[in-house]
């Protein structure tokens, strides 16, 4: 875990060094934990340690400048015309930078003496969490750097801040300790800020994620002080929306935390930062970190994006749109009257299909808004990030005229109508009359600023040009004072203006008469260089009057920026709405291309769904020309009955009982989130938290087992479920001996039924398990249909009523392509293992066929029913007729026997 600046004290730099060596060692004992990126001309350099590490992770070349203390200085350097590169591989592989610019010009340097070193500064510190440039992050996802901060008195223990810095959104949210995990995997934040204190009592309560220590900063604690934050808080959102008074202790703590570092990062200059949304999780569908990756929500288990539902359903065009359906996608919503809304929105683009393609390809041509902003904010931004926020407010203001022609909008497009109607049309004019098509990156490279916009530049351009002109008429003129023909006025960095002739020719202007006006200024093999009085002159006239173009041109991009960032507020709810409509239109076009239904969304404990499918799974099956089998779930109940049904789900491997379980889970996320789901019909009481454990794995890299994680899974769902919610379960006791399996996945079934009363779907290879459906009221059985024929067995994928008598586990383990001999001998034992259990086989049999397997031969026989021997002898005892020493024998007794129970 590295340190932040926040830490170490500057330390005294060594003595006796050079002043670069002292400046350098000074700058890097107050940025600890940072790879000093120092400036030197053209490249950034990286010393001792910090060059070693660079070199390593960079792949670049590891040299030695000087020595320090009788050792050589390790160096390495990277050009800045490709810094970005290396510092985007840094901080991908976890590294922390320091840009450390030289502050003032060398010549400036050089006038206080020839020894004085120039003045450098760090001027950003680069972290996972603080990324605003496209190249460093994925125009597609949020950026969160989060801070959490702990007070041990209050009424809620902890509180998580959160923000993009690339596009300003900021969150704060009180979490008592068990919410904590839930929301850290919903905000997958790329950056941690926490106290040591906090670290540390977190890892004594059990509750530090071992997935946080790779993105953890620990912070000094004064940085969390919960009043010092307050003006920090007050000064950094001057609106009247937002009191940071009302927050919790905690909640100001953290967002402190989180404002202080922000600050410190940008060394000074102001993240763009929009007030906080307060406890914004309170109003989301609680699904903690495992039920997301077994859901597979917007990565796949495999950390891949191909394969998850969101990679499956964004059919978003812009990129903001992209990142807002995946928050949404995280954060399904628990109101059904919100989530009606939204799809008043949905079915409303889903019905009209001419306007939802002229929406969709308007936006196509809206730009990152946010990004841009919070770039021009940072002084990162150039031309085009000013070009980019015109585009859009054009293409917003497209976007509403259509709108605007529609009768009777529901709410949601109505009031995004009214945004962007409204966006700056003025700036958005003066934008494209200031900027030129073809744009620089970099305001300092000039030549952005359109023709005709400013007379002043047009003026010094015009000189620029005329001079250019002199150039030319000076050249014609030396060729016909030296006749010689090839002679040519050129340019490069080095030299500035000079002129040429080929090498034959050179002499020539080394003597008389020339030689009076030409100066020598360099031989090359086949030519020579020369300058003359005229030429120097003419070009400092060039370089002047392109110097005074740039700072027109410089004087222009900030005004513009200044009057860009005086609408920001404005100009971020326009971004939103753009991103809102994006989404919008992208779910209405999934939901009609791909025969999605409506759902029917309130607050009872309905969850009934017919013709449901697998919206991930169905694309794939059909991509292999197959088709999908849809099937039906209904786990409704009511208050009075005592809660929702649960089925449960026996069939064989392979028979798509992991299918049919996630899918209806991924129908519930869709629905709340405001889309409409893969159906026929779907009726749904909001789901308040949801349950996934389908396909547990191990989590050997952090000590548990299979049945371990499967059991703190399990707990954790007995625990936390509430009549509202929604479980799905797989093969629950799978890990371990069978009978304990059985045992627990039993008692699990009973206390879902019995005291929560969630709507459940439970699959299992316990086929005993299905006898609960004749004791418990709202258990039903449903099996996976198969077809055998010619000995093979077919997957139906068909869910119907009952239960399966049999695993085909032999039969998939034949699909898969074990050896022909193994499955022979697999199907002999399973035969006389039947015939076991059933009764039925000889001894002869048994000796024949299972002699030759000592791990199938030793298995222990099923326990005895009835009393166990502890508690007929308990029965027995007669206390009050029993003389002292007869009650130490029996005492004795009771325990040899339940002793040799256990051992049995
Ligand atoms: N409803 C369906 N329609 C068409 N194909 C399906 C359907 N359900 C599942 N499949 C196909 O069957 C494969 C296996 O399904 P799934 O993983 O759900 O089986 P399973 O019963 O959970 O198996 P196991 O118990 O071994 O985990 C899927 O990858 C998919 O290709």
């Amino acid at each position: 875990m590295d340190q932040s600046p926040f830490e170490a004290a500057p330390g005294p730099a060594p003595a006796g060094l050079t002043p670069m060596m002292a400046q350098f060692f000074e700058i890097k004992a107050v940025n600890p934990g940072y790879l000093l990126f120092y400036r030197m001309g053209d490249f950034y350099e990286l010393f001792f340690e910090d060059a070693e590490i660079a070199s390593a992770a960079l792949g670049i070349v590891l040299t030695k400048r000087g020595k320090h203390l009788g050792e050589d200085i390790q160096m390495c350097g990277v050009p800045i015309h490709a810094a970005n590169d290396y510092l985007n591989k840094l901080i991908r592989l976890g590294h922390r930078v320091a840009i450390c610019e030289q502050m003032e010009d060398p010549a400036e340097a050089k006038k206080r003496g020839s020894k004085s070193v120039v003045r450098r500064d760090v001027v950003r510190l680069v972290t996972p969490g603080t990324l605003t440039e496209d190249d460093h992050l994925d125009a597609r996802s949020a950026n969160y750097l989060a801070a959490l901060a702990m007070v041990r008195h209050g009424e809620t223990d902890f509180a998580l801040a959160w923000a993009d810095i690339s596009t300003g959104e900021t969150f704060v949210s009180d979490l008592a300790a068990d919410q904590l995990g839930d929301e850290m995997a919903r905000i997958a934040p790329a950056e941690l800020l926490l106290s040591d204190a906090t670290r540390a009592a977190l890892v004594e309560r059990h509750l530090f994620a071992p997935a946080w220590g790779g993105i953890a900063s620990i912070i000094a604690p004064e940085l969390a002080d919960s009043e010092a934050a307050l003006p920090l808080l007050r000064s950094s959102f001057p609106s009247e929306a937002f009191d940071p008074s009302a927050l919790s202790r905690a909640g100001r703590a953290a967002l402190g935390t989180l404002i202080g570092y922000v600050g410190e990062s940008q060394k000074g200059r102001s993240a763009p930062l929009r007030p906080p949304l307060i406890n914004a999780a309170a109003a989301s569908m609680a699904i903690d970190a495992a039920t997301r990756s077994s859901l597979e929500l917007l990565i796949t288990q495999r950390g891949q994006a191909k394969g998850s539902l969101r990679q499956a359903i964004d059919l978003t065009v812009t990129a903001p749109g992209a990142r807002l359906l995946a928050t949404r996608l995280a954060a399904p919503l628990r109101r059904a009257d919100a989530i009606n809304e939204r799809l008043d929105a949905v079915s409303r683009l889903v019905e009209d299909t001419l306007l939802r393609g002229r929406l969709r390809q308007d936006l196509k041509s809206a730009p990152d808004l946010a990004r841009a902003l919070s770039r021009l904010a940072l002084e990162r931004g150039g031309p085009r990030d000013l070009a980019a926020i015109g585009k859009a407010v054009d293409a917003a203001l497209e976007l509403a005229q259509h709108l605007r022609a529609q009768p009777d909008l529901p709410s949601i497009l109505d009031s995004l109508t009214q945004t962007l109607g409204a966006a700056p049309q003025a700036l958005a004019s003066e934008l494209a009359a200031a900027l030129d098509d073809e744009l620089p990156l970099l305001s300092r490279d000039g030549g952005f600023i359109r023709p005709g916009y400013d007379a002043r530049l047009d003026e010094e351009r015009a000189l620029g040009r005329e001079t250019r002109a002199v150039v030319a008429a000076l050249q014609a003129r030396l060729m016909d004072e030296t006749d010689v023909r090839s002679l040519k006025i050129k340019h490069n960095g080095v030299l500035g203006y000079f002129v040429e002739v080929p090498a034959a020719h050179g002499q020539k202007l080394l003597e008389a008469p020339h030689r009076e006006t030409f100066i020598h200024r360099q031989t090359l093999a086949n030519a020579m260089r020369f300058t003359t009085t005229e030429l120097a002159d003419l070009e400092g006239r060039i370089a002047q009057a392109q110097g005074a173009a740039l700072e027109i041109e410089q004087a222009i991009f900030t005004r513009l920026r200044d009057e860009t960032l005086a609408a920001t507020s404005q100009l971020q709810g326009l971004a939103d709405a753009l991103a809102e409509l994006d989404v919008t239109a992208a779910l209405a076009e999934v939901s009609a291309t791909r025969g999605y239904c409506r759902p029917i969304v309130d607050d009872s404990l309905a969850f009934a769904i017919s013709g449901g499918r697998h919206p991930v799974v169905e694309l794939m099956v059909k991509s292999e020309g197959q088709s999908f089998v849809a099937n039906d779930a209904d786990l409704s109940g009511s208050e009075e009955s005592g809660g929702g049904s649960l089925w449960l789900v026996t069939g064989p491997n392979m028979g798509g009982k992991s299918t049919f379980l996630r899918q209806n889970a991924l129908i519930a996320v869709l629905a709340q989130m405001g889309c409409y789901v893969p159906a026929d019909s779907a009726h749904i009481g909001v789901v308040d938290r949801l349950f996934s454990r389908v396909g547990a794995s191990d989590d050997i890299a952090h000590g548990r087992s299979t049945f371990m994680v499967e059991m703190v899974e399990t707990a954790a769902i007995l625990n936390r479920a509430t009549r509202k919610s929604l479980v799905v379960l797989d093969e629950i006791g799978r890990g371990t001996a069978t009978f304990d399996g059985l045992s627990i996945a039993w008692a699990a079934v009973e206390a879902l039924h019995e005291t929560t009363g969630c709507r459940a779907l439970f699959a299992t290879h316990f086929h005993e398990l299905t006898s609960l459906a004749k004791t418990l009221s709202r258990v039903a059985n449903v099996t996976m249909k198969v077809r055998e024929w010619e000995g093979e067995v077919v997957f139906l994928h068909e869910v119907g009523p009952g239960a399966a008598d049999r695993s085909y586990g032999i039969q998939v383990a034949r699909l898969a392509g074990l050896p022909a001999p193994v499955i022979a001998r697999a199907k002999q034992v399973l035969d006389v293992l039947e015939q076991r259990s059933a009764g039925t086989a000889s001894s002869s049999q048994k000796a024949s066929v299972l002699d030759d397997l000592p791990l199938f031969a030793h298995q222990p026989p099923p326990a005895p029913k009835g009393k166990d021997p502890v508690h007929e002898a308990l029965d027995a005892v007669r206390p009050d007729e029993m003389t002292p020493r007869q009650a130490i024998d029996a005492l004795y007794q009771l325990k040899k026997l339940r002793d040799d129970a256990s051992r049995s």
